[in-house]
């Protein structure tokens, strides 16, 4: 069901100083930071050649990934993104499966403009999973 990693996110304390970083230290092709204000963050794509890294940073009082860095103050890997097909059908074997899909169930628009699904990471492994239809 799952296809390629669409990204991997990083909660970051200092948005602009892991922009920085990323840039004169590691070289990497780092965009510009879009607000996504449904889903409470800013958000900054780090291209690679074979995927993309995802900052993190909070957006508004109740954003998602409040508790999260205040349990990791220095930041720390948040989610893996996979892409999907169908998004709805991956939703409905994976309830059915048991696995807790977070919030209304429905998918929202994400960063890329298309439908996304998070799935709640004690449900796999410890580790956030969202699904993106391509
Ligand atoms: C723009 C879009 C895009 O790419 O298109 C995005 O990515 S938006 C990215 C931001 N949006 C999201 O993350 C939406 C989905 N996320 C959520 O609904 C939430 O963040 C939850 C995953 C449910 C966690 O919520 P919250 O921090 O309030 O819960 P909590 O503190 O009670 O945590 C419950 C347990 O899960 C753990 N926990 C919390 N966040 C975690 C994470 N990212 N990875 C692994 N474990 C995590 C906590 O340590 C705790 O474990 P212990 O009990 O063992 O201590
Ligand atoms: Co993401």
């Amino acid at each position: 069901m799952i296809g390629r990693l669409n990204h991997v996110a990083i909660a970051v304390p200092d948005l602009e100083a892991a922009c920085a970083q990323y840039r004169s230290a590691l070289g990497a092709n780092v965009g510009a930071p879009q607000d996504e204000p449904d889903h409470g963050v800013t958000v900054v794509f780090v291209e690679l050649p074979n995927t993309k890294i995802e900052f993190l940073y909070p957006l508004g009082e109740d954003s998602p990934i409040k508790g999260f860095l205040e349990k990791n103050p220095a930041g720390g890997i948040h989610h893996i993104c996979y892409e999907v097909d169908d998004i709805l059908a991956a939703r409905d074997t994976l309830q059915a499966e048991g696995a807790r899909v977070l919030g209304s169930g429905e998918p929202k628009i994400g960063a890329h403009g298309k439908p996304v699904l998070f799935l709640h990471p004690k449900d796999f492994n410890g580790c956030l999973i969202e699904l993106e239809e391509v």
